[in-house]
Parts: C-alpha cells; sequence; structure tokens
C-alpha cells in the first residue's frame, strides 16, 4: 500500500464480542489521522452503502471491521469499483479472514495494514447473492436462520444450537447439474465454497482456492449421530474428505432443484427458502489487500 492511499474502516458494533469503541480507539496508533476515516453501520445492509460512498469518494482501501456479514456487506458494495477490501476480524467465526491469513488479533491486523499486498480473488453469487467465502443449503441454511434469531452469540451458543436443532431437521431430495452432468440426490447439506471454511478453523472444503476460477461443492448426503460427530471431526482436522460421508466436486457454475423448499445461506446470513438454486463463480472479481 502507499503512503497516499487512505483507508475507510466501517466498524459494525454489534458483531463478535470486542466493542466497537476498542477498535476505533486503536486504528491512531497504527495509522496518521490524515491516511483514514472511521463510520459505524447504524443497521444491518448499511456497510453496502458507506462501502459504495466510500470507494466513488476515493477511499482506496475500505477495511470491514467486523464478522463474515459485514465482510460480505462491505465486499458486495465494492464490487466493479477501483477500492479494495481489507478485513479487520470482530466476528465469532472470520472465514474470510482466516483463509486470507488475516491475524486474528486486532492490534495485528492493523498493524500489518501497511506491508500488506494487492491481490485479486474470486467471489460468487447464490441466486444473485454475492457471497465471498461460503454459501449453503439444507441444514447449513437452515441453521443459519435459527441462529439469527438467537440473541446469543459466539461459537459455543452455536455449538449448542447445531446439537438441538440437528434432531429436528429433515433433508430433502435434489437434482444437481454440473460439469455437464445430471443426478439426483438425498441432500442433508450442499455447501458452496470460496474459500476453505465456515470460520473458526471449520474446513467444509480444505483444498479451496480462492482464486482457480472454481466452487468447491461439499454434498453431504445424509447425516446420522454417529456420522456427525465423525464429519465434525473432520471439519476440525481438514479430513472432512476421508470420513466417506461428504462427496466433493469443483465447477465454475451449479444448478440446483430441490423438490421441496429448502433454507439457504450466503456468507452465514441467512438468504430464505427456493427449491431452484444457481450458484456461480465470478474469477478475481475482488481486489483485496492481505499479508502474501
Ligand atoms: N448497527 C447495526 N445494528 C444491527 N445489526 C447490524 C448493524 N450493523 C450490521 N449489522 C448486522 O450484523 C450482522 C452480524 O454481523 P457480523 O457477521 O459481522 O458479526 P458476527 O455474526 O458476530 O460474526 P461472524 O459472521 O464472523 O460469526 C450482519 O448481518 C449485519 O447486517
Amino acid at each position: 500500500m502507499q503512503e497516499s492511499d487512505k483507508i475507510l474502516f466501517i466498524l459494525n458494533p454489534k458483531s463478535g464480542r470486542q466493542s466497537a469503541v476498542d477498535v476505533a480507539a486503536l486504528i491512531p496508533q497504527y495509522l496518521p489521522q490524515s491516511r483514514y476515516e472511521i463510520v459505524l453501520t447504524e443497521f444491518a445492509g448499511h456497510a453496502t452503502e458507506l462501502a459504495r460512498h466510500g470507494a466513488k469518494e476515493g477511499f482506496r482501501v475500505v477495511a470491514a471491521v467486523g464478522g463474515d456479514g459485514t465482510v460480505n456487506e462491505v465486499a458486495r458494495g465494492l464490487l466493479g469499483t477501483q477500492a479494495a477490501l481489507a478485513i479487520i476480524p470482530k466476528g465469532s467465526g472470520n472465514g474470510l479472514a482466516r483463509h486470507l491469513k488475516i491475524p486474528m488479533q486486532v492490534s495485528q491486523a492493523l498493524k500489518d495494514l501497511s506491508t500488506n499486498k494487492f491481490s485479486r480473488i474470486d467471489s460468487c453469487t447464490i441466486n444473485e447473492h454475492p457471497f465471498f467465502c461460503t454459501a449453503g443449503l439444507g441444514f447449513d441454511g437452515y441453521i443459519s436462520g435459527v441462529f439469527a434469531n438467537n440473541s446469543r452469540r459466539g461459537l459455543r451458543s452455536y455449538v449448542e444450537l447445531v446439537l438441538k436443532e440437528f434432531l429436528k431437521f429433515k433433508p430433502g431430495k435434489a437434482a444437481i447439474k454440473l460439469n455437464q452432468e445430471n443426478f439426483e440426490t438425498p441432500c442433508f447439506v450442499l455447501t458452496f465454497a470460496n474459500a476453505s471454511q465456515y470460520g473458526n478453523n471449520a474446513y467444509i472444503a480444505p483444498m479451496a482456492d480462492i482464486r482457480d476460477g472454481l466452487l468447491d461443492i461439499c454434498l453431504i448426503p445424509d447425516l446420522s449421530m454417529r456420522k456427525a460427530l465423525a464429519v465434525s471431526y473432520g471439519l476440525l482436522t481438514k479430513t472432512i474428505a476421508t470420513t466417506g460421508h461428504a462427496d466433493f466436486f469443483t465447477s465454475p457454475e451449479i444448478t440446483v432443484k430441490t423438490e421441496k423448499p429448502m433454507p439457504f445461506h450466503a456468507d452465514g446470513e441467512y438468504v430464505g427458502e427456493a427449491s431452484e438454486f444457481h450458484v456461480e463463480i465470478k474469477p478475481l472479481s475482488l481486489e483485496v489487500l492481505t499479508p502474501q
């Protein structure tokens, strides 16, 4: 980054556990005041407007200070602009930041900004909703919907919720079209990965390359409690592909039709229900500022 590059920090005061005020107070320790501005989001969706406006105003870098939801909102506002995305992780999962090797400590992430390098990564859409880390349908989407209505945040309440809802969720059937192939399958979870992990180092697609122009698709057709334990262990040890309970595909796009409407998410944020899905990759469509 050059000395003349200006940074707009967009802080989500609601994300994660650390307060926005802490981050705002730390920034002056790492950057001269002439190099940055700070704005706080006031409502869900606000970060997209703020990012778009910041890019128009000529900020070279727009930094999302929050979790994957905030990163998604800022990044979608930057698509097609001259501004690059930086991330100061402050969420509970921080999947994209972890994939891009951004330090989890706010102070280190801020310190690194001046030596980080610009590069480009792929972005994706699910039914026209942009995502940058992962999107998914089935149990993934169902949990994102239940979690959105849960007042408690954080990893522990997330795990408790997953365990509680696991037995309630009924999987469906899906007809999948990818790479000129058509097949039908039961579908408990279908995840579309741009980055390798959901967040919290839970690796749903350990081999995913965020710059290869391909989605890494993980299908878990059905899941008993015994299989779920193996899959959970596989997620945390980057060995999900060897559990025998998940199938993997790579493709620049995929079409899915489900027998009944299924809930879906984009970057962990619940979007809604649908019975037809089109997911595609937009190669190298977003500029980022990251450690190399
Ligand atoms: N001022 C605000 N008031 C209420 N909600 C907001 C505000 N600003 C942003 N949001 C919403 O907060 C949600 C959660 O943000 P974010 O994903 O950054 O945090 P998190 O859920 O704690 O982290 P992670 O996604 O890593 O688990 C986003 O969906 C965003 O739209």
